[in-house]
């Protein structure tokens, strides 16, 4: 089927069933139909992400392995129709965003792991020489 595709909300809403199972994760429309009883995680989860409408949350959650975002492509048969302009694609920006953030806040939370022990050893060391300096003019 071409990928150009694209496809209502209530046209998709129709393929939510064990012999006709469509997902829609970030704008991108899947048949999983013939995926369903191959996928690691279940049936049952598939069924229930494509009767909810937009499954992009539930499948990010997951945290899926860049396997089973490869093995995606081949279920792949079309977009959602008017997905840009959507509230699909604000929700992809927010986990954009979320991914982004937490990127950011990486390096100094490992920043902080270095200087937090080396502080320590400052106020020790100071503390040593402090006490030593002291007792030795007493
Ligand atoms: C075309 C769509 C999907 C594909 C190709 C896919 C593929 C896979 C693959 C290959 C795994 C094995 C672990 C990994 O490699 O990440 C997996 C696990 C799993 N998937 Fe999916 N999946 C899809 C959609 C979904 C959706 C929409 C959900 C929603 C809840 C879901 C829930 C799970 C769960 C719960 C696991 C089990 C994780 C575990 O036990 O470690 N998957 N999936």
């Amino acid at each position: 089927m071409e990928v150009s595709q694209k496809y209502s909300n209530s046209e998709i809403s129709l393929h939510t069933s064990k012999k006709d199972c469509w997902l829609v994760i970030h704008g991108k429309v899947y048949d999983v139909t013939t995926f369903l009883e191959d996928h690691p995680g279940g049936e049952d989860v598939l069924l229930h992400a494509s009767a909810s409408g937009d499954a992009t949350k539930s499948f990010e959650e997951v945290g899926h392995s860049s396997t089973a975002k490869s093995l995606m492509k081949g279920y792949l048969i079309g977009t959602v129709e008017g997905y840009e302009a959507g509230e699909g694609a604000a929700e992809d920006q927010e986990l954009m965003r979320g991914r982004v953030l937490q990127e950011r806040n990486a390096p100094s939370a490992s920043l902080l792991d270095y200087i937090l022990p080396v502080l320590i050893l400052a106020v020790a060391f100071g503390a040593w020489y402090y006490l030593n300096h002291y007792s030795a003019e007493a």
